[in-house]
């Protein structure tokens, strides 16, 4: 029987940086929210563990160590299962993107491999903040605010957002998360408070080193009905809500097409 496993885009609707941990790593308050689309795993009973993947971004990733199989490998160990399991990532998302692509597909192979193999949810748990400080959050895949690293999770509830219209545009660059903390100017500009009235603190540090996600917000606000508009996580991707559907549709069939663009809704 092959099960089958959303990975949803991930947006922080707003990613505030407090300070430096003594582990290098940052103190993060943020806002999570998760889009209907995104990445999509399969699986299927297997003796062995496998991964093939697929769609417009798979080359992009043939070569390196996928999150997917960390994920599958980490959750084997930690629930003590003999099993393996036969895996296709298709892979929509663009790499590097500040949308939790990796980290998506890794919470998505936690949830689909807890089903497969029966096993307790708590072992995804445990193994999820292992894999990268984004995971919890995606294993999840609800609205939630996040502070620690981004893994110290609350449930957010604002009936405002589950439907909104969204449009996530990307200029083409692949930015690492690693470089754009880096860059990060040490400046802490307060805590946060509704997501609405924040910002992003990485945006600036994003934009030193990709000076196009400065077109791509510029673009984005000159929509109309475009509402709210922000760059995601570590960028270098953008988004903007709209006011209803065809208006993100409009912005959509204008988007240049040296850029990449998923029109969504958030969930
Ligand atoms: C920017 C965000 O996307 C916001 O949600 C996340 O904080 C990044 O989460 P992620 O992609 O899962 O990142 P990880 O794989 O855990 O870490 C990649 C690198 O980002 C930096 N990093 C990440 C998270 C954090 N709170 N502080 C950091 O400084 C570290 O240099 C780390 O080596
Ligand atoms: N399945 C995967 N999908 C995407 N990247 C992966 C995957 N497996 C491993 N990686 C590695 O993880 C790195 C981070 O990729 P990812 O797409 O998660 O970044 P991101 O969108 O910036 O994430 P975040 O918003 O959490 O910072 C990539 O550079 C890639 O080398």
């Amino acid at each position: 029987m092959q099960l089958s496993e959303p990975a949803p885009a991930k947006l922080n609707l707003s990613l505030h940086v407090r300070g430096k941990l003594p582990d290098g790593r940052h103190a993060l308050e943020t806002v999570f929210a998760f889009c209907t689309d995104g990445d999509r795993l399969e699986a299927e009973a297997a003796n062995h563990m496998a991964l093939a993947v697929v769609g417009p971004f798979a080359d992009a990733l043939q070569d390196q160590d996928n999150l997917v199989l960390r994920a599958a490998k980490e959750l084997r160990v930690a629930a003590g299962v003999g099993a393996g399991a036969s895996l296709i990532l298709h892979k929509d998302l663009p790499i590097a993107s500040g949308v939790g692509g990796g980290s998506a597909d890794a919470a998505a192979a936690l949830r689909l491999l807890t089903r497969l193999w029966g096993i307790d949810p708590k072992h995804a748990s445990a193994v999820a903040p292992k894999l990268g400080s984004d995971v919890p959050a995606c294993l999840l895949s609800m609205t939630a605010r996040g502070e620690g690293v981004g893994d110290a999770l609350q449930l957010l509830v604002d009936p405002t957002i589950a439907g909104t219209p969204v449009l996530l545009v990307n200029p083409g660059t692949a930015l690492s998360t690693r470089d754009v903390f880096a860059k990060w100017d040490g400046n802490d500009r307060g805590p946060l408070g509704d997501w609405r009235e924040g910002r992003n603190d990485l945006e600036g540090a994003a934009r030193m080193l990709v000076p196009q996600i400065g077109e791509v917000l510029d673009w984005l606000e000159q929509r109309n009905d475009a509402n709210f508009v922000r760059m995601s996580g570590s960028g270098a991707t953008c988004f903007a809500s709209f006011e209803n559907e065809g208006a993100r549709d409009d912005a959509a069939a204008a988007c240049p097409s040296n850029w990449w663009h998923l029109a969504s809704f958030l969930r």
